[in-house]
């Protein structure tokens, strides 16, 4: 290896490491995993480019009945087989993008978010290669491209827009659109998925973003975790009142 290489590969190894360290800070493990929801998980993959870090997404298929096209984290429902939150992420991201898990260093579970159809979606944290090469698979993705992690505290085109759950629970919802070099193409990414983007730098990052967070950051932890247990509060209120 040249000394060059060998410098990046220093680098990268250092970049991984502190994120490693503060990402253990935040696992939650098991601690949601008894709640009565129907369970989903998201893989949020994270690779070193260029001396940064990065995340891959993923555009959804226009033939799919759940949110076609719009931007995403490889993932889906749990299924029987699943043992835990991260085997359904690392199944899901082999069956849409043909990510191995043995090319996965996992690193934790984040604080859940819950979707449109009350899914209770588990967000897991791993590290891939930056050699990783997609192989998406058409029926459910058509894009995939990757954005600098800092986007997410750092954006040039952020807006929130207002959102009201089927549960009632009313809250702003963070919008970036992501100009991607790569493909010279413009990808909006909203929502839930922008949600978990914006922790996850949150975490990794520990610094103010430009826009408005709904989180004391100086008290993240419990912070986040109040924060859903609210937005959890809301839907388990509906769902007995439904009943
Ligand atoms: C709070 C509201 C918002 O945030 S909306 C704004 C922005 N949108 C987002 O942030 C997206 C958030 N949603 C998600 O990340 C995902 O929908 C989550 C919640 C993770 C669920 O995963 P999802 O991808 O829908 O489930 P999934 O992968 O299990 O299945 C998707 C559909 O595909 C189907 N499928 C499965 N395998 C195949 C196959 N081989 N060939 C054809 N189709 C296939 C599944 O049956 C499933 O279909 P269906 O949805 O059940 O109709
Ligand atoms: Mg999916």
């Amino acid at each position: 290896m040249a000394a060059e290489e060998r410098e990046e590969e220093m680098e990268r190894k250092s970049v991984r490491e502190k994120a490693r360290l503060r990402l253990r800070e935040f696992d939650v493990g098991d601690r949601f995993s008894h709640l009565p929801l129907p369970k989903a998980s998201v893989l949020l993959p994270l690779m070193v480019r260029a001396g940064k870090l990065h995340l891959l997404l993923t555009v959804r298929s226009m033939q799919l009945r759940r949110s076609p096209g719009e931007v995403c984290f490889p993932g889906g429902k749990s299924e029987a087989i699943d043992k835990d939150e991260i085997d359904t992420a690392l199944r899901e991201a082999k069956e849409e993008v043909g990510l191995q898990p043995e090319n996965v260093e996992v690193i934790c579970r984040l604080v859940p978010g819950i979707d449109k159809m009350n899914y209770l979606v588990t967000p897991v944290v791993g590290f891939i290669e930056d050699t990783f090469q997609p192989i998406p698979n058409p029926d459910e993705v058509s894009n995939v491209f990757v954005v600098p992690l800092e986007y997410f505290v750092k954006p040039l085109n952020y807006q929130t827009v207002p959102y009201k759950t089927s549960s009632g629970y009313q809250g702003r919802m963070h919008s970036f659109t992501y100009d991607d070099p790569e493909h010279k193409m413009s990808f909006r990414i909203w929502g839930l998925t922008a949600h978990f983007a914006v922790f996850l730098a949150l975490v990794i990052f520990r610094k103010r973003p430009t826009f408005e967070v709904g989180y004391d950051l100086d008290n993240l932890i419990s912070s986040s975790e109040n924060h859903f247990m609210h937005l959890y509060a809301s839907v388990y209120e509906r769902k007995k009142s439904n009943i």
